[in-house]
């Protein structure tokens, strides 16, 4: 029988029964204003994973990925409580400056959102701006490696300084963003609904290169395609009403959850 800690669907990956997680919510709750839109959220997210966040529309999932690297702190009507801890240290405590937090987070958006820059200043930009490359070949080596890594090198190679992001296609966009959330180095990636835009092939690339980040990174992803939630995630939490429900093995969760929400929303009954 599968442990709580073995991805089903990939018998190479390593069990993570040992690991300390990298990521800890506890007792997380949120307002905007008076509305409460996260209740007593928990959950850990583990080295090399990735985490899936399925649910109906408007239960807190995009709530919960944007506390994750503190995207909520200029917004003056949201309030927060409970505790976010990176390696044991409290993202939220005083001392941490957000714009270093965030640089160990890579945030993909589900609209592909380059900046209207070339290729090259896309990727380079993270790297630049927050010292990470010391010579002009350190970037030139970094900018490729990224966009290797975002299987679209290949695709863009000969028009890096020619060609702006904006004018790639949707598919190739969504990959250029991947190389630039990739860019600054992060340990986690946090996608929210990346291939909610673009089409069926492009979004095998994209579900292919989850697969292949997640040796060196930890992945928190929003779908709303629960095939895409069976292809990719190790685990999978299920939201409801602001609340996580529950959260397990991937095959566990689409096979024998725990609440009856759960399974009427997996068996597509609302959504
Ligand atoms: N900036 C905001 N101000 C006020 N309420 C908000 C704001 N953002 C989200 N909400 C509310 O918080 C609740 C949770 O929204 P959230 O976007 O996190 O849900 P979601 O599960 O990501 O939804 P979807 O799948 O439709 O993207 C919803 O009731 C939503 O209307």
């Amino acid at each position: 029988m599968l442990d709580e800690f073995t991805a089903p669907n990939t018998p190479t990956h390593p069990p993570r029964s040992n690991r300390a997680p990298i990521l800890s919510v506890r007792d997380l709750n949120l307002w905007y204003d008076e509305k409460q839109a996260l209740e007593d959220v928990n959950f850990d997210l583990f080295p090399s994973e990735i985490l899936a966040f399925i649910g109906p529309s408007g239960c807190g999932k995009s709530t919960a990925l944007k506390c994750l690297n503190r995207m909520h702190d200029d917004v003056r009507s949201v309030h927060c409580t409970g505790t976010i801890t990176l390696h044991g240290e409290d993202i939220r405590a005083p001392w941490v400056d957000p714009p270093m937090l965030r640089r160990r987070f890579g945030w993909v958006a589900q609209k592909p959102n380059p900046f209207p820059a070339t290729i090259w200043d896309n990727v380079a930009y993270g790297p630049r701006i927050h010292g990470l490359m010391r010579t002009h070949a350190d970037m030139e080596a970094h900018v490729e490696d990224c966009l290797r890594r975002a299987h679209l090198w290949d695709e863009v190679k000969d028009e890096l300084h020619t060609k702006d992001g904006t004018d790639l296609s949707g598919g190739q966009q969504q990959r250029l963003c991947i190389a630039r959330a990739l860019s600054t180095q992060p340990e986690i990636l946090l996608m929210d609904e990346p291939t909610g835009s673009i089409d069926p092939i492009a979004t095998a690339k994209v579900e292919e290169l989850m697969l292949t980040l997640r040796p060196d990174h930890s992945v928190v992803v929003i779908t709303h395609s629960m095939n895409e939630a069976r292809r990719v995630a190790d685990r999978v939490a299920y939201f409801h009403l602001g609340r996580l429900l529950e959260i397990g093995p991937t095959e566990q969760i689409f096979t024998a959850p725990s609440h009856e929400e759960t399974r009427r929303f997996i068996a597509g009954e609302f959504g």
